[in-house]
């Protein structure tokens, strides 16, 4: 077959953060005293940010700052040109002085906006703040506004440490918001069991993320496999290291129903699922000089997800190897950011992976929200009494059967377990999550098809946070959002309970942090409040991250344990009700509806 043209690699520019310095208009001694603050204002905030934040696959951000300080419409005008032509995907206004707010607001209905008002009395920053939000408000285009507690003097250039936090947590948010526009969710196959997240609803998908919904039948992995439709020379790499470093570990099938002769060929199978499932995501040039143009391209994916059950399961190797390496931040090539694959094509928990993803830039969990264990329950089974962090229940976190090795939390992080960045990941960091995990044959009670699945106990003590993006008829989508800690039981404890579910899947024994009221009154109450089976895992507090991502979405929360001096949404949202946080953010979000709606 005669060699085809490299495919174009979709064009995936990183979003820009547009930075605008405004300034009041008055010429003649006003402008003039300010212009320097001013633009040093926004380059200070550039310089944050080039510093602090980077996109998933590692590359800093970068600002764009307007050609002049904006004063007045034209100005104004011209940043929003420039920021068009720059592929800027979220703006901060600056400025320590008054000026003339709907003149000069960035007035893009379709991205993030925020505005940070310094506060100094000699040219009051904050009253432009609060006229500037007004007109944002009015326009129905909700800004957020960052304004420091404590006066400082026109020439102390420091940021606040709460102006600072801020500024970042609406630039993670902001970034999440911009890096999903355009992207795809792939799902590969359809319904998995009638799990109803994996009805894939693609007006959520382009009405609130932006994001268009990809589809591939899963007989596709097996024409692909079949017609040799992945790297060979890689395939030859990534078997040595799968076969290398991935732990096969006991057959806990019946001794009839075990396929000990087919373990090979389900390893080759598995390893080619994992290249191509890869390949399917985000493209592959080698494809293309290979003479397979079209599948070259992918499916521009930023999320996907992997039916599996049933029909695949039933007759083919399981997607757990494929899902648990793509979730992992190493492979055979080393580290790498993750790949979200969401399983049993549960979309709206891929969705949730990403969000996670898109502002921590780590690998995220996919775990079934499986069983709550009472103190009670846990004594009358095992004998043990729960203590500790544990003493209220525990709820087990048990995907049916993959997850990302990152979620051993072998990688240690200032010391502690967790989860690191992919690209501070050391040799010893893998080699202590791959230790950590062993491959078991599939359970042929569910998994006719064979194939392996991940088992591994999550290390203790982690702070984690777990959520849910959830669909309702006539209300549309609505995030949960616990924040808790992993713990870990007795080994023998741990056991008899895996035991009781399936020893071949991952553990994760998660406690979530209670407030006393509502849906986290209880470690039972969140297990029965949870909104489906599934939550996205990840490491670190970030619920009010989370928060800030949902409103800038016109997304609800239904439930946090954040502390309400945490919570960051734009400014609107309080004209919605100052009393009742959680019913003003159900309103604002109805009222202002979804981001591309
Ligand atoms: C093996 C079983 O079908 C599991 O996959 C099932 O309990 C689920 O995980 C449902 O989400
Ligand atoms: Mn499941």
């Amino acid at each position: 077959m005669t060699p085809q043209p490299p495919s174009p690699q979709p064009p995936f520019p990183h979003p820009k953060i547009g930075i605008r310095p405004i300034i009041d208009g008055r010429r003649r001694g006003v402008r003039e005293s300010l212009e320097d603050q001013t633009m040093a204002m926004a380059e200070r905030v550039a310089a944050l940010y080039s510093a602090e934040l980077r996109h998933p696959d590692g590359t800093p951000i970068e600002c764009v700052i307007a050609d002049s300080t904006i004063g007045r419409v034209p100005e104004a005008q011209a940043a929003a040109e420039k920021f068009r032509r720059e592929g800027v995907g979220l703006t901060l206004s600056v400025t320590p002085c008054w000026c003339y707010g709907t003149e000069t607001i960035d007035m893009d209905r379709t991205m993030p906006h925020a505005i940070w008002g310094f506060n100094g009395s000699e040219r009051p920053g904050a009253v432009y703040l609060a006229a500037a939000l007004a007109g944002h408000a009015q326009l129905g285009i909700p800004a957020f506004g960052i304004y420091g507690e404590h006066v400082q003097d026109a020439d102390d250039e420091t940021i606040p440490d709460a102006v600072r936090t801020q500024l970042l947590d609406y630039a993670r948010a902001g970034l999440a918001v911009a890096t999903m526009k355009g992207r795809s969710y792939l799902a590969m196959g359809g319904v998995s069991m009638g799990i109803a997240g994996s009805v894939v609803k693609d007006e959520f998908w382009s009405k609130y993320l932006g994001m268009r919904n990809e589809y591939i039948d899963m007989s596709e992995f097996d024409r692909r496999v079949r017609e040799g439709i992945y790297d060979p020379d890689e395939y030859e790499k990534a078997r040595s290291w799968i076969r290398e470093n991935l732990t096969q570990g006991e057959d806990f099938n019946p001794a009839e129903d075990q396929m000990t002769a087919q373990h090979d060929d389900w390893w080759d199978y598995c390893t080619k699922m994992t290249l191509i499932g890869r390949d399917l995501m985000v493209g592959n040039p080698r494809l293309a000089e290979l003479g397979f143009g079209e599948e070259a391209l992918g499916h521009g994916a930023l999320a996907s997800g992997f039916q599996g059950q049933r029909q695949w399961t039933d007759g083919m190797p399981n997607g757990d190897v494929m899902e648990t390496v793509l979730n992992t931040q190493f492979d055979w090539n080393g580290p790498r950011p993750p790949h979200i694959m969401a399983t049993e094509n549960d979309a709206l928990n891929g969705a949730s992976m990403l969000f996670n993803h898109l502002l921590t830039n780590k690998a995220q969990l996919f775990s079934d929200v499986r069983t709550y264990w009472s103190p009670e329950a846990v004594e009358r089974v095992t004998g043990h009494r729960l203590e500790g962090r544990a003493s209220g229940g525990i709820i087990d976190l048990r995907n049916s059967g993959s997850t990302t090795l990152d979620g051993t939390f072998a990688a240690t992080v200032d010391g502690e377990p967790g989860i690191k960045h992919w690209w501070d990941l050391t040799e010893d960091d893998q080699a202590a999550m791959l230790g950590a995990t062993t491959f078991h044959p599939a359970n042929v009670g569910y998994f006719r098809g064979g194939g392996f699945s991940t088992h591994f106990r999550s290390a203790g003590e982690v702070p984690v946070t777990m959520c849910r993006v959830n669909l309702v008829d006539g209300l549309g989508p609505v995030m949960q959002i616990a924040e808790g800690w992993t713990v870990e039981l007795p080994d023998e404890v741990a056991t008899t309970i895996e035991a009781r579910t399936d020893r071949a899947w991952p553990t994760t024994w998660f406690v979530p942090n209670l407030t006393g009221e509502g849906a986290l009154t209880s470690v039972y109450d969140v297990m029965n409040a949870w909104g489906a089976n599934h939550g996205a895992i990840s490491h670190g507090h970030i619920g009010a991250q989370l928060i800030t991502l949902c409103a800038m979405l016109r997304i609800p929360v239904n439930m946090h344990n954040v502390a309400p001096d945490q919570v960051f949404r734009p400014k609107a949202w309080l004209s919605f009700g100052t009393q009742d946080a959680e019913g003003a953010d159900f309103r604002a979000c109805a009222t202002f509806g979804p981001l591309y709606g």
